[in-house]
C-alpha cells in the first residue's frame, strides 16, 4: 500500500480554452496536513476540486494526466459519487442545509441508505465529538443548524463530512468566513483530525498554513512552483517566487 493518498502526475486542466493547471506533479502523504497556498486565481480551488472530481461539474472542463487516489486513477476507477464517500469536503462558507443539526450530520448516511436509528444516533454523537462541537449542541440536536453561529455551523459541516467516515478531508479556505476564536478552534480541530484523516486545505492565510500544515504547496498561475515540508517552505524556500509570495511582495 502506498504512503500517499494522492499521486498527481502531469495534471493539466482547462476551462474551455483557458488553461488553469499546468503539468502539476504532487504526491500527498497520508495522515498529514497539506496546505495549498498562492495568490487569487492561481488554481488552488481548481486543484482541490480535481481531487474529488467536483471540478468536472463545470461545463467544458478538460483534463489530462493522472490523479491516483490510493493507487487508483480516479478518472478511470471511480465514479465521482463513490469517490466522494471516501473524500469529504468542507467549503469556505459554512453551508448547513436548512434542516436540524441531527439531519445535517446524517445526510450522507441517509443517501447511502442507512436507516437504523441506533446506528445514526451513534454516528451523530461520534461525528459531533470529532468535530469538537458535541458539548455545544447535544441538547439541541433537533433544532435548525442554521440557527448556530458561523463557527459552529462550520464545525457542523465538518461533522457532516466526517459522518460518512471518509479517508481524506478537503477544505477550501475553511476559516476565511470565521472570527478569530472560531478560526483557532477549527485549526485545533484540523490538528486533531490528522491522526485519523489525510487533510488537504486551501488557505490564503500564510500564518495559518505554517501553523497547521506538515507540507505546503505554492501555486502560481496554474503552476506548482514548490512543494515541500512547511518549515522548509517558510524558512528556506527553494524558489525566489515562493520567497517573494510568503514575504508579502505580491499576492
Ligand atoms: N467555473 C469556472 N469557469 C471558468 N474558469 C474558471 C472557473 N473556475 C475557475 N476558473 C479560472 O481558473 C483559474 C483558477 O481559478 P481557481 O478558482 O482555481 O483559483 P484560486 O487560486 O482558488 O483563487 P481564489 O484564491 O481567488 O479562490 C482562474 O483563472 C479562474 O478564472
Amino acid at each position: 500500500m502506498s504512503n500517499y493518498s494522492y499521486e498527481v502526475e502531469n495534471l493539466n486542466l482547462w476551462y474551455g480554452e483557458n488553461q488553469a493547471l499546468y503539468e502539476v506533479n504532487m504526491q500527498i502523504p497520508k495522515g498529514e496536513v497539506t496546505a495549498i497556498i498562492g495568490p487569487s486565481g492561481c488554481g488552488k480551488s481548481t486543484f482541490l476540486k480535481m481531487l474529488n472530481r467536483m471540478v468536472e461539474m463545470v461545463p467544458n472542463v478538460r483534463v489530462s494526466g493522472n490523479v491516483k487516489y490510493n493507487g487508483d486513477n480516479i478518472l478511470e476507477k471511480y465514479r465521482p459519487e463513490s469517490l466522494r464517500t471516501n473524500v469529504g469536503m468542507v467549503f469556505q462558507h459554512p453551508n448547513p442545509f436548512p434542516k436540524s443539526i441531527y439531519e445535517n450530520v446524517i445526510y450522507g448516511l441517509k443517501i447511502q441508505g442507512v436507516r437504523n436509528k441506533k446506528k445514526l444516533d451513534e454516528v451523530v454523537e461520534r461525528s459531533l465529538k470529532q468535530a469538537a462541537i458535541w458539548d455545544e449542541v447535544k441538547d439541541r440536536l433537533h433544532t435548525s443548524a442554521q440557527g448556530l453561529s458561523g463557527g459552529q455551523q462550520q464545525r457542523i459541516c465538518i461533522a457532516r463530512a466526517l459522518a460518512v467516515e471518509p479517508d481524506v478531508v478537503l477544505m477550501d479556505e475553511p476559516t476565511s468566513a470565521l472570527d478569530p476564536i472560531s478560526t483557532s478552534r477549527v485549526e485545533e480541530l484540523i490538528h486533531d483530525l490528522k491522526k485519523q484523516y489525510t487533510i488537504i486545505v486551501v488557505t490564503h492565510n500564510m500564518q495559518q498554513a505554517s501553523r497547521i500544515s506538515d507540507q505546503t504547496a505554492f501555486f502560481l498561475n496554474g503552476d506548482l512552483v514548490e512543494f515541500d515540508r512547511t518549515d522548509q517552505i517558510f524558512s528556506n524556500p527553494g524558489d525566489k517566487r515562493t520567497e517573494d509570495y510568503i514575504s508579502g511582495k505580491f499576492g
